[in-house]
């Protein structure tokens, strides 16, 4: 047989000649090549020169059963997705064409959007599957666990981009590993024996950060005793991540991208410019695409560090990678703390998987910490996890029974004090103990109460932001940057966007 070439193109089966133009049409008008046979004779004898990167198959052929050619396809392992088109009222054949290995159905009459949303995914999805085909399964990557899909594509494009010098950008919620993900993408480039230096933006003030970013020489400004290199220097070799970059300075953000054109750097204070070789690694947990349209992002700087663009899902869309990473944290937190645990109890690991994780991995590490420092035993049981985690096993098992107060069943001597729960420690909580359980009927706004909160969180761990934050299951640099927009605003009286 002659060679089979792969083709990024779907490949119509479906005798309706009229139809089947329509549906060629829809497709190629979103973007997406397509072709159609009407036969499944003709679909095969196609298919000995090119493999298609997907197949849309109607059920009802003249001279095959859809299902026999679905076997057929299967079974030839041509490697491509088949999703299947059924008339009105047969959805029943359309089911068994899933078990029978279709990716997806759609029946008959279906909108042309339909028609593409679902080509699309399909393709989108087979993609994933051919890249995972190709890396093998992982369970674990440089220190990132998880063996979902997702993660499997994330580890792929590390992979891929830790060989080039490209600028990658990762976007990804709080605490989804971002930082982990940058240093992963040094560790596995060819620049992995020289440093990775990384820079949180959001938590150097700002008139710090461009001697933070290129240094200064000795008298640039009051308290610059003497020279001193910045992280672009230091990194040189290697590789320089730039966290929460877009919080940087518009003004500091125009000399970044002057650095990244021209791979020179300029103390504050010189006249003389000195080249570096690094590699650039940002990260953020806003919308890029958001900030350059507000214009708090300079458009022209997201391209330039936005080539390689890396997104971390959050926590709660990488399924059973949930307890993987909790079993694995488990382990590390036992050791590190003396503990017996071996294992966590089916409840528990049912609210872990339910529970939404808002401060992902970060927030699940705080939570078993806790509950691993307070508790003892070899199984981390439902009762030792804090209620708001509770809550979220006893919502997914019994929806109605949700509005119960949660854990009656505990007795009361084995429940642990939960962990984001911290008893008032002195008087000058009152006022944000009022504001948080709020006073009659009078309504908060909410960035009162955050801002009560994360005050309140700072004060019992002494002032110690990095531990409240830790604690709060949000970044250290989210508290700095809420800070900031709270004294603009203690100033001009005005409110904080949140
Ligand atoms: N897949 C993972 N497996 C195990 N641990 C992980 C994973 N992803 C992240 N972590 C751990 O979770 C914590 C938070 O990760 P990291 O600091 O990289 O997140 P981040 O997205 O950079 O957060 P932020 O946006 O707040 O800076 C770290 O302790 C990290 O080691």
């Amino acid at each position: 047989m002659a060679a089979v070439d792969g083709t990024s193109e779907v490949l119509i089966i479906e005798d309706d000649a009229l139809l089947a133009r329509l549906y060629v049409e829809q497709l190629r008008m979103a973007g997406i090549a397509a072709t159609a046979v009407g036969t499944a004779a003709a679909a095969f004898e196609r298919m000995t020169h090119t493999a298609p990167a997907l197949v849309l198959l109607d059920l009802t052929l003249p001279d095959a059963n859809g299902l026999d050619i679905l076997a057929d396809l299967r079974h030839r392992g041509r490697g491509c997705d088949v999703v299947v088109v059924t008339a009105h009222g047969s959805v029943n054949v359309a089911v068994e064409a899933m078990r029978a290995g279709a990716h997806d159905f759609l029946v008959k009459p279906f909108a042309p959007e339909r028609l593409v949303v679902t080509v699309r995914n399909a393709l989108a999805l087979g993609t994933l599957a051919r890249l995972v085909d190709r890396i093998g399964e992982r369970a674990s990557y440089c220190g990132m666990i998880g063996r979902s899909l997702v993660m499997q594509g994330v580890y792929r494009i590390i992979e891929g981009a830790s060989q080039s010098r490209a600028s990658v950008f990762i976007t990804g919620e709080s605490g989804t590993g971002k930082e982990l993900a940058a240093e992963a993408l040094h560790t596995r480039s060819p620049r992995a024996a020289g440093p990775f230096v990384a820079l949180n933006c959001a938590a150097i003030p700002r008139d710090l950060m461009e001697s933070e970013i290129f240094g200064h020489v000795r008298g640039a400004f009051t308290g610059a005793h003497a020279d001193r290199e910045g992280a672009a220097m230091r990194a040189h070799g290697g590789t320089l991540f730039l966290d929460e970059v877009c919080e940087m300075d518009l003004a500091l953000q125009g000399k970044l991208l002057r650095f990244l054109q021209t791979g020179s750097v300029q103390k504050v204070g010189s006249g003389t410019t000195e080249r570096v070789d690094i590699r650039v690694v940002s990260a953020t947990n806003r919308d890029p695409l958001t900030e350059v349209d507000a214009g708090r992002f300079r458009e022209d700087l997201y391209y330039r560090l936005h080539v390689v663009p890396i997104h971390l899902p959050p926590l709660r869309e990488r399924g059973d990678d949930v307890l993987l990473i909790a079993r694995h944290l488990l382990g590390e937190l036992t050791t590190l703390e003396g503990k017996r645990f071996k294992g966590i109890v089916p409840a528990a690991e049912a609210a872990l998987t339910a529970y939404r994780w808002p401060g992902n991995i970060r927030q699940l590490y705080n939570v078993l910490h806790g509950a691993i420092v307070l508790n003892d035993g070899e199984m981390l049981t439902l009762e030792m996890l804090p209620a708001v985690v509770r809550e979220a096993e006893s919502q997914a098992v019994a929806p109605a029974a949700a509005s119960r107060p949660i854990g009656p069943a505990a007795p009361a001597a084995i429940e642990p004090p939960p962990l984001l729960d911290f008893e008032p420690v002195d008087d000058d909580d009152d006022e944000a103990d009022e504001l948080l359980a709020g006073s009659g009927t009078r309504i908060i706004p909410l960035w009162q109460v955050e801002r009560a909160a994360i005050e309140r969180a700072i004060r019992i761990c002494d002032g110690n932001v990095p531990r409240a934050a830790a604690l709060l299951g949000i970044s250290a640099s989210t508290i700095y940057r809420k800070r900031q927009s709270w004294a603009v605003a203690d100033v001009d009286g005005t409110t904080v966007e949140m």
